[in-house]
């Protein structure tokens, strides 16, 4: 079996007296698609902060391709870095940019790339999310919040990462569009081979692009599986957060008035 791509131990995370991580294991096997699911405020975002090295854990181990990234230096984080795409939640476009200078910003800020040469590549990534050469000209406030996802898409594509990080990808869009663009996910992960870990608490997107699914609550994994196992995985926790249910063990905190 070949090493997985991505290996959590025992991390754990802690905001004074706040323990948001409490002990994560997780491994992401190469060309696998992983959907971490749970409520707001439960840590999905400290969580990938944490394996981007945005975030320091308190404890416990972050392998990538079987390397420790706890605690390396800027040098050597900057070398794992350029293995991850990473399409943040809103889109995140530079809005004084055109679009094909947005998706051309990775090659040309990081690998030096020549901007004609990047111009190419943006116009090639534009194409593979549906987007005409015409687009790359307008500024991303010209554009719909499905098309600004697709550019946001192009743009984490373009350096053919081998691991692209989803934040909430299909957060503000219609069902139809969000299923658009879950789709150009599914084909954009699968064309570059490359490991996805996507954050959410949108069902139906979980569905769509993962292979396995992990729920997190109260700073654990409480379960993780096949997304085809989940409808009948007997965890009352996961069965009450997939059909968004009021009444369950999971008690949302609401404020007496
Ligand atoms: N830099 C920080 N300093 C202090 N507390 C933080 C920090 N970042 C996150 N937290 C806390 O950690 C907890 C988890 O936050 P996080 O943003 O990871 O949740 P989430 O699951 O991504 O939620 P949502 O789905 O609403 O985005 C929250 O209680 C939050 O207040």
């Amino acid at each position: 079996m070949t090493a997985p791509k991505i290996s959590l131990r025992g991390v754990t995370k802690s905001f004074g007296p706040k323990k948001v991580l409490q002990g994560i294991d997780l491994d992401v096997a190469v060309g696998e698609s992983m959907v971490v699911i749970g409520g707001s405020g439960t840590g999905k975002s400290v969580l990938l902060k944490c394996i981007l090295g945005l975030m320091r854990p308190d404890s416990g181990s972050i392998r990538i391709d079987g390397e420790e990234t706890v605690g390396i230096s800027s040098r050597q984080r900057e070398a794992v870095m350029r293995k991850f795409g990473m399409l943040f939640q809103g889109g995140a476009l530079f809005d004084s940019l055109r679009v094909w200078e947005n998706v051309a910003f990775g090659p040309i800020q990081s690998d030096g790339m020549a901007p004609a040469k990047a111009r190419e590549i943006a116009i090639a990534k534009l194409g593979a999310v549906g987007l005409g050469p015409e687009i790359g000209d307008l500024f991303p406030s010209e554009l719909s919040g499905g098309m600004q996802k697709r550019v946001a898409l192009a743009r984490a594509i373009a350096r053919e990462p081998e691991i692209i990080f989803f934040d909430e990808p299909t957060t503000g869009l219609d069902p139809i569009m969000a299923d658009v663009i879950n789709e150009l996910i599914v084909k954009c992960v699968s064309d570059l081979g490359a490991t996805a870990v996507s954050i959410t608490h949108d069902m139906a997107s979980a569905r769509k692009i993962g292979h396995r699914i992990a729920m997190l609550y109260d700073g654990k994994l409480i379960w993780q599986g096949p997304v085809e196992e989940i409808d009948h995985c007997g965890n009352a926790h996961v069965d009450q957060f997939i059909h968004g249910r009021a009444d369950g063990p999971i008690q949302m905190q609401v404020r007496k008035l």
